[in-house]
């Protein structure tokens, strides 16, 4: 099957959907470390997978356009037959979904910008970065393997991941796509050994340990209906997983469990913290307790969308340095 680069090539197996730069920029939502699994395809193009299934996303002006594979063509490549077609108004809410597009991001970014001088000055060159609505298993074992890690090596790690548990969905241009593994893949009694041989290290140890827990505990519709329960119990439950810190758990409660207020923490931002915002914290490093009052200054600040704001400021940490947030952060002291 043959990557598809621009409706021009073959329209009637586009779609699109209205959706102006000001509400969503892919280019900077999906490289700036929410998601592992895009990639710029050719200029403009991102290609993933979404929902079991590869999409190619462009942006044109005001619109969003898209395709869906693996519907129209023969089987070719070894890879399986086609799966089961999707009709348009469905394709259109997987979408819609997965950007939040009902959030009207562009009168977020001016309550910010009228609240906070600093993410004024910082966002202007960076319109368009909304939080995405991910798998909630997806989301918790990527950002386990984000542990003092990088954007490059998380996104070949969960390649890896993809391509030993996960299953096989289309070959475009001869490259190979694959789902996200299920739990039940990551609950092998071979799990840890073939994660430590596929170069996972001490996450090896977190991804199969956090597997089993849920499998045995909450199971994977337990952890989607942390959606609905509250922020405090989602992140517990989170926290109790192994590899689970503060941080990645307020990762996966932003990025999949609809938590809005949800600040994600590292030292960088207790830095900035402290220093750009001068928040008072009662100790000299990141405790709990000061990872909770940075929380609180922040939500305070920005409201009850502080973690999208928050999306914000990482994006263009990453952007202005082109080096992950962990080793070199600029945006923010400019
Ligand atoms: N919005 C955020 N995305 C992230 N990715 C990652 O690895 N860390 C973060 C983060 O703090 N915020």
């Amino acid at each position: 099957m043959k990557l598809r680069d621009a409706p021009s090539a073959c329209p009637s197996l586009w779609r699109c959907l209205p959706c102006p730069p000001a509400e969503l920029r892919l280019d900077l939502v999906l490289s700036s470390g929410q998601s592992f699994r895009w990639w710029e395809s050719s200029p403009g193009a991102w290609t993933g997978v979404l929902g079991g299934r590869v999409w190619t996303l462009r942006q044109d002006g005001d619109r969003l356009w898209y395709t869906v594979y693996g519907e129209e063509e023969e089987e070719r490549d070894g890879c399986p037959a086609k799966a089961a077609k999707l009709d348009a108004a469905e394709t259109d809410r997987i979408l819609r979904d997965y950007f939040q597009l009902d959030v009207g991001l562009s009168a977020l970014y001016r309550a910010w910008g009228a609240a906070d001088p600093l993410f004024h000055k910082v966002a202007k060159d960076f319109p368009g970065v909304r939080v995405l609505r991910q798998d909630p298993v997806e989301c918790l074992f990527s950002f386990i393997c984000t542990s003092n890690n990088h954007i490059s090596r998380i996104t070949a790690m969960i390649e890896r991941l993809c391509q030993a548990f996960g299953r096989r969905l289309c070959c475009l241009d001869s490259r190979p796509f694959h789902a996200f593994p299920s739990l039940s893949a990551l609950t092998g009694a071979d799990a840890e050994a073939r994660l430590r041989a596929l170069g996972f290290g001490y996450r090896a140890k977190f991804v199969s340990g956090s597997a089993r827990a849920i499998a045995d505990g909450l199971g994977p519709e337990g952890l989607c209906q942390l959606r609905t329960a509250p922020y405090a119990e989602a992140r517990k439950v989170l926290c109790a997983l192994p590899g689970v810190g503060a941080k990645v758990a307020d990762c996966v409660c932003l990025l999949s469990l609809d938590k809005a207020e949800a600040v994600p923490v590292d030292t960088h931002v207790w830095h900035i913290a402290r220093q750009r915002y001068g928040v008072a914290l009662s100790g000299k490093s990141l405790t709990p307790r000061a990872y909770q009052e940075i929380g609180d200054f922040f939500r305070g600040l920005w409201g009850a969308h502080a973690g999208w704001a928050q999306a914000v400021l990482f994006c263009a940490d990453l952007r202005k340095g082109q080096k992950p947030a962990s080793s070199q952060h600029q945006a923010w002291e400019t």
